[in-house]
């Protein structure tokens, strides 16, 4: 039996179904993220497996228990299982070492550790009003992690910290399963922090799972244009644009609809025989370029590298079709 099993959980709120017949399964270790726009139940769904809100239908299995909902118990949550939500508090005017230390199960050297892992060592002895939002968020997970849960649930942990905050963060999060031994799902917007994380990305749209894969299958080969949306941008090939594209050289003429990535898009030397196009738009992205060309009159967003490159220019683009995993 897995980890975690989840079979046919549904959750109706005010007549809608918020989370609808959901099954799957999460092995020990593996990095299970969820993906989906505003509103499609990720944080439901994480909840009810948290024990921390109830299902109307369907069961968790954690370690072959059931989880009981929280309509069930006095105390909702599960000992086992930690939730980071993305509106934590932490008390105020106490020190961070008073709130740490509350439910904290581990020797003060492994304990010391675990500050270390959480970067919130050099915090100890401050008044939790003297630390910033991207120093609470790690004092909040530190806290939980005291408590040794196997299984954290991690509820847009990046949302509203800074690039340097969140970089930080995400390392702390990389280090749990190796350092701690402790499996993670995670929920995020940002698909850099999917793609970059997960083993596993589930994708749910109006409370149902709609399809899951590894990052690359998704990213590269995804079934839904919903799910090519939510994890960057995209070019949509209908069979009709693709039909205008003939001289594209790697376009595959599938009858299907494509959705290209940027980078696939290449830009190649007149001599190698690429598809001529002309640009009509150019954005610098610090690290990249981003070009609009028209292509058989079909605007196509590029992504490059190529400094230069100015709107009027020709161009001739070839497609590097990538092999998914
Ligand atoms: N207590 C509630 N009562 C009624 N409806 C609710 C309640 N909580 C959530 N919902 C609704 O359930 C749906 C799913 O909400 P949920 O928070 O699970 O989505 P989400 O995918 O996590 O969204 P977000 O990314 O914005 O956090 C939404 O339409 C929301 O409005």
């Amino acid at each position: 039996m897995s980890f975690l099993e989840v079979s046919n959980i549904s959750k109706q709120q005010q007549g809608v179904y918020t989370v609808k017949d959901v099954s799957f399964q999460q092995e020990k270790l593996q990095q299970l993220a969820i993906a989906g726009e505003t509103g499609s139940g990720k944080s439901t769904l994480m909840k009810i497996i948290g024990g921390l809100a109830q299902a109307d239908e369907g069961k968790v299995m954690y370690q072959q228990k059931r989880v009981r909902g929280s309509l069930e118990v006095l105390i909702p949550g599960h000992p086992g299982i930690a939730y980071l939500s993305q509106h934590f508090e932490l008390r105020n005017n106490y020190r961070v070492e008073e709130i740490l230390s509350y439910a904290n199960k581990f020797i003060p050297e492994d304990a010391a550790k675990l500050y270390e892992i959480c970067q919130v060592s050099h915090l100890l002895k401050r008044k939790t009003d003297q630390v910033s939002g991207g120093e609470k968020q790690r004092i909040a997970l530190a806290r939980l992690l005291t408590g040794a849960p196997e299984f954290l649930l991690l509820d847009e942990p990046y949302s509203n910290l800074d690039m340097i905050h969140k970089n930080t963060l995400k390392s702390v999060v990389a280090d749990l399963s190796e350092e701690l031994g402790i499996t993670c799902m995670l929920i995020s917007h940002d698909p850099l922090d999917l793609l970059s994380w997960a083993d596993e990305i589930m994708v749910m749209r109006a409370g149902e799972i709609l399809e899951k894969g590894t990052p690359q299958q998704l990213y590269h080969q995804p079934e839904y244009e919903y799910t090519a949306a939510l994890l960057g941008k995209y070019n949509l090939i209908t069979p009709a644009i693709a039909a205008t594209l003939a001289e594209l050289p790697g376009l595959n003429l599938n009858g299907k609809d494509q959705y290209i990535r940027p980078e696939q898009l290449k830009i190649v030397p007149a001599v190698n025989g690429g598809m001529r196009g002309e640009i009509s738009r150019v954005a610098f992205f610090g690290s990249y370029m981003e070009a609009e060309v028209l292509l058989a009159g079909s605007p196509l967003t590029i992504r490059t590298t190529q400094t230069g490159l100015q709107q009027g220019d020709t161009v001739h683009v070839a497609l590097e079709q990538v092999p998914v995993k």
